[in-house]
């Protein structure tokens, strides 16, 4: 992939079908509720059949693409955790034991888990082994990726959503696994905001709270060496991203070009969106934002950006869990579309405006 490829797909993006919208919401209209009573549900629905172009959507099949990479900068102290922990956690989610794992299993949900650039790589049957490099460089003292690596990475996402989107997959879920992802993250935000790092800056993993200020000033001091252009996704994610963050987008661009929905998990899976979104932001109207990320600093960005999370839970675990977690109410939202009665099948009175 290169900035002209980009270029071909992002002009393909189309504005969302109208037309299924509106009979969607004709139908939601005549159901026995008083009108708009389901509320988010019944836009979230709509959104989905201005995705997929069709008054009947459905997200039957899903699968949750779970991208794990290490950053150099956990060098600088940003994180609690040791880089091996990556490839430890993508163990376990493998072998079923992490929350992801169980969470995918309890929705009927797919769960596929790529090597995109860890440090220390595992053995195991179901690992998709796509590794761009073993992590990134320490943003502090360089730029974490080349631009080759970015495009590498957007690319890997972009061709493991289409595969996916190939095989009747209805919804993508990003997921991923990265100790210091929340140091690219936050830079990322900090970059396209134009906002002080520290008030974009949380204590991710569990960094104690007297070194997060630390965090803020490595930020701070990656930016200020590479000056990343903040009109440019391309440029921010190679100063200081990260080979997951970068795939997430591509994931993001496949199903704004495919017409398939990304729902689009929590802290670092909304840096790659806010990303995505600037690459063209048509690519936000394809987007479900699940829920409300625990850290800090979520809540201006949500602002900043206009994302409305369909829940808040407190949670900042990443993985793709937050996503997951609200199938359900997704699952409920189509069960009450094609399954109430109209007012005219129940014999109700409609409601007079
Ligand atoms: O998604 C979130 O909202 C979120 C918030 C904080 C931490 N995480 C997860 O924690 C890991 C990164 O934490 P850290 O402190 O090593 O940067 C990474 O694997 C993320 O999935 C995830
Ligand atoms: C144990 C652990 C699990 C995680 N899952 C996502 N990020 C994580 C970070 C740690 C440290």
């Amino acid at each position: 992939m290169n900035r002209e490829v980009i270029q071909t797909l992002l002009e393909k993006i189309q504005t969302l079908d109208l037309d299924s919208m509106n009979s969607i919401s004709a139908r939601w209209d005549s159901l026995t509720k008083p009108p708009e009573s389901l509320g988010t549900l019944e836009r979230l629905v709509s959104q989905l059949g201005g995705i997929q172009r069709t008054s009947h959507p459905q997200i039957g099949k899903r699968t949750v693409l779970c991208f794990a990479a290490d950053h150099g900068v956990v060098a600088e102290g940003v994180s609690p955790s040791k880089q091996i922990v990556t490839a430890e956690m993508v163990r376990n989610f493998l072998n079923g034991g992490a929350a992801i794992s169980v969470l995918a299993s309890c929705t009927n949900t797919a769960l596929k888990v790529i090597d995109a650039g860890m440090v220390h790589h595992i053995e195991h049957p179901l690992i998709i082994q796509r590794s761009i490099a073993c992590g990134t460089a320490n943003m502090r003292v360089e730029r974490a990726m080349t631009e080759e690596q970015v495009y590498q990475a957007i690319e890997l996402g972009y061709l493991t959503a289409v595969e996916e989107i190939d095989n009747s997959c209805e919804l993508l879920i990003t997921g991923e696994m990265g100790v210091g992802n929340t140091t690219s993250a936050s830079a990322i935000y900090a970059a396209l905001t134009g906002m002080n790092a520290e008030s974009v800056t949380g204590n991710g993993a569990g960094l104690p709270e007297h070194l997060v200020k630390h965090k803020a000033r490595v930020i701070q001091d990656a930016l200020f060496l590479h000056k990343p252009n903040s009109d440019d996704p391309i440029d921010v994610l190679s100063a200081v991203g990260g080979f997951e963050l970068a795939a997430m987008c591509g994931v993001m661009l496949a199903g704004a070009v495919y017409g398939c929905p990304v729902l689009v998990d929590g802290f670092i899976s909304g840096a790659s969106a806010v990303l995505a979104m600037k690459l063209n932001p048509l690519i936000k109207e394809y987007l479900i934002f699940s829920h409300h990320s625990g850290e800090s600093g979520f809540a201006e960005i949500r602002q900043q950006f206009g994302f409305v999370p369909l829940v808040d839970l407190n949670m900042r675990l990443g993985e793709g869990t937050g996503a997951v977690m609200i199938l359900p109410l997704i699952d409920n939202a189509l069960s009450c579309y094609y399954k109430m009665a109209t007012f005219e099948e129940a014999g109700v009175t409609e409601v007079e405006l």
